[in-house]
């Protein structure tokens, strides 16, 4: 097997406090977890607010240096990327999708400037109807068309079609993986499923993985393949999505679960499901 994104006992501590009372905060404590390059899945991180999961994804991104350990995306260490072009090259490869999608897109700007943008700096593009195109495509990935999109301000999108055109974004330098930081906490209920099942969509026909972070259970179960869940820095449980959250055995994922889920996976689906519906 060869890995696509490899952690080894990756530690993350912050200094806090002042100068005469500072302390050291263990945000992630040795986490190990390989996503196969083979194989591409739903990794799902799941745990309350503090837990982790967003100093974890920074990491993974290249934006956080770990304390300790080492982090390496298709066999390169992440830290020792250094140069303008190799980050340019891994950036590519790796994408993020923000909680957020309004503040994703300048208001200020339309959106296809961002889109386009992005065809020029990660694809090299400099032909307008190359880069019509490639916009074009990623688009048409999400359920949407330039047509659709072109000229349009932010302020004229829901917060779904917004995060569907953020998604878009990612997908315009071909990435092998997208780190997706609770991308859809912020929007509305009736349209999270819809997000997710995008998430399910790309991994299957583009082969995408996808490092899906997210307090929500739910969703959680219903499109992960595997799951971690990260409890004060510390992962806490791991395996298969609907075992760990259908049978945890970690106290505070039984808590977890308990609070959304009952133990029976059949029944925990059904109550899903009716909470989807
Ligand atoms: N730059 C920083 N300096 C000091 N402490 C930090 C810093 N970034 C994160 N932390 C702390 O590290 C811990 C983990 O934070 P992290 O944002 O990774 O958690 P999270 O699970 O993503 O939570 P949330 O969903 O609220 O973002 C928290 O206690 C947080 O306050």
């Amino acid at each position: 097997m060869s890995a696509l994104l490899e952690l080894r006992n990756v530690n993350k501590d912050y200094r806090i406090g002042g100068f005469f009372d500072s302390s050291t905060l263990h945000a992630v404590k040795n986490v190990s977890f390989t996503l196969d390059d083979s194989k591409p899945e739903i990794f799902t991180i799941v745990g309350e607010s503090g837990s982790g999961k967003t100093t974890t994804a920074r990491m993974i991104l290249g934006n956080e240096t770990p304390t300790s350990g080492s982090l390496r995306f298709m066999g390169q260490s992440i830290t020792a990327i250094r140069s303008r072009a190799g980050k340019l090259k891994f950036m590519s490869k790796a994408q993020p999708i923000f909680q957020n999608p309004f503040e994703a897109f300048n208001p200020l700007s339309t959106i296809d400037y961002f889109l386009f943008s992005t065809a020029r700096r990660f694809l090299g593009l400099r032909d307008k109807a190359a880069i019509d195109a490639a916009t074009d495509k990623a688009l048409h990935h999400v359920g949407l068309s330039l047509a659709e999109v072109r000229g349009r301000y932010s302020h004229e999108l829901s917060g779904g079609q917004l995060q569907r055109i953020a998604v878009a974004r990612a997908l315009i330098p071909e990435p092998k993986l997208i780190v997706a930081d609770e991308p859809v906490s912020m929007v509305d209920a009736s349209l999270r499923m819809s997000i997710v099942n995008l998430f399910r969509d790309l991994r299957d026909r583009l082969g995408v993985s996808i490092i899906y972070i997210t307090h929500d259970l739910s969703t959680a179960y219903y499109i992960s393949d595997r799951v971690i869940i990260m409890y004060k820095g510390d992962v806490v449980e791991s395996g298969v999505a609907q075992e760990v959250l259908g049978n945890p055995q970690h106290a505070y994922s039984k808590a977890l679960s308990q609070a959304v889920l009952p133990p029976d996976p059949e029944a925990a689906r059904k109550i899903i499901m009716a909470k989807i519906a």
